[in-house]
């Protein structure tokens, strides 16, 4: 077994090598399936290393994704998110909140009210009915921006699919077992930039985070991010610990629909952005990519068999996936 990505405070968060799983042998695939399905079980994250996304496509990815973010904002503002259903377009940033606090009511009162410091822009599938992606015009830096995102989104999508199979053979369930529920493809690629910002914005203001508290919706979440840090993931104690980034490895965490779907043995963990752990006067813009994998918007959701001994152990009534998740958005946004 590889040195655990992660291992404090009970939050033992392990670092998996998926070639074993794509190209091992019976048993080396079973193995590092049921490693997979612990790592989900036990923490709600694990690590993936040598996945099929290729390093230097990732990279182009990022640069492409900073690109957008360099565009004026009335430029960004035209492919504006509008509601839970089409769940596309750009979020701009909060608008940052500093004041001098000493009363720990108003330091809570601040603290919940403090917007998070990022802008994102969301992609989902480009043949949903109804809800076409608001692409940005493809002039100048942005050449290409579409296919490439296009190209990405597909290569997610592909790996959601080999990832819900690892976690079916780690159950010891038929391997296609999830096929039929995650083939269309109803993802979104969330591309995320958190400006530069002050090291004193988070001394002034403690409730200050880059990201706030939150667990995901959907399947899983496969989530890159680049060098920079913040990254926490809650321990089982109730601490925040650094999830540290580490060269060409994706972060996938569960999110609350597939926790659901497996009757509670799967956990779907909060998580948060704050300050990177490096001393700055001024932090460097983070950038991150969020792919969120959902089951397919028209899949019924009950519990995996397997996953309860009798009927009367099922946790959760039947659900439709897209119902669901947009109930989920509608209160967030
Ligand atoms: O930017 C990150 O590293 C985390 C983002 C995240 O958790 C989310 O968008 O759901
Ligand atoms: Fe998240």
């Amino acid at each position: 077994m590889e040195k655990a990505a992660v291992n404090e405070d009970g939050l033992v968060i392990p670092l998996i090598d998926f070639s074993k799983f794509l190209e091992g042998d019976e048993t080396l695939k079973l193995e590092t399936a049921k490693a997979i399905l612990h790592g989900f079980q036990t923490a709600g994250f694990i690590y993936l290393k040598n996945i099929p996304i290729q390093p230097d496509f990732r990279e182009h990815v990022f640069n492409t994704s900073a690109k957008f973010f360099k565009l004026p904002k009335e430029k960004k503002l035209e492919v504006g998110w509008t509601t839970p259903e089409a769940n596309r377009g750009y979020s701009a940033p909060g608008r940052e909140k500093v004041t001098q606090l000493t009363d720990p009511a108003e330091i809570e009162k601040i603290r919940s009210a403090a917007p998070d410091i990022k802008e994102s822009y969301e992609i989902g599938r480009e043949d949903e009915p109804g809800h076409p992606n608001p692409w940005p015009a493809e002039q100048d830096e942005l050449v290409g921006f579409k296919s490439t995102m296009n190209n990405f989104f597909d290569q997610c999508k592909a790996l959601h699919i080999e990832v819900m199979r690892a976690i079916a053979v780690g159950m010891g369930i038929d391997a296609h077992y999830f096929d039929s529920f995650v083939d269309v493809g109803d993802n979104i690629l969330r591309l995320l930039h958190y400006p530069a910002v002050k090291s004193e914005v988070f001394k002034v203001n403690p409730g200050q985070v880059r990201a706030g508290e939150h667990t995901d919706y959907g399947s899983i979440t496969l989530l890159f991010q680049d060098s920079r840090g913040g990254l926490q993931v809650k321990s089982p104690n109730g601490q925040f610990i650094d999830a540290t980034p580490i060269e060409n490895t994706v972060v996938v965490n569960a999110g609350d629909l597939l926790a659901r779907w497996s009757n509670d043995t799967i956990k779907s963990t909060v998580h948060r952005v704050v300050e990177p752990p490096k001393q700055e006067d001024v932090h460097p813009p983070r950038y991150s990519i969020a792919y969120f994998c959902n089951p397919n918007h028209k899949s019924y959701i009950e519990a995996i068999p397997g996953t309860y001994a009798a009927e009367s152990e099922k946790k959760y009534e039947g659900i439709n996936s897209g119902k669901y998740l947009v109930q989920r958005l509608a209160a967030t946004y």
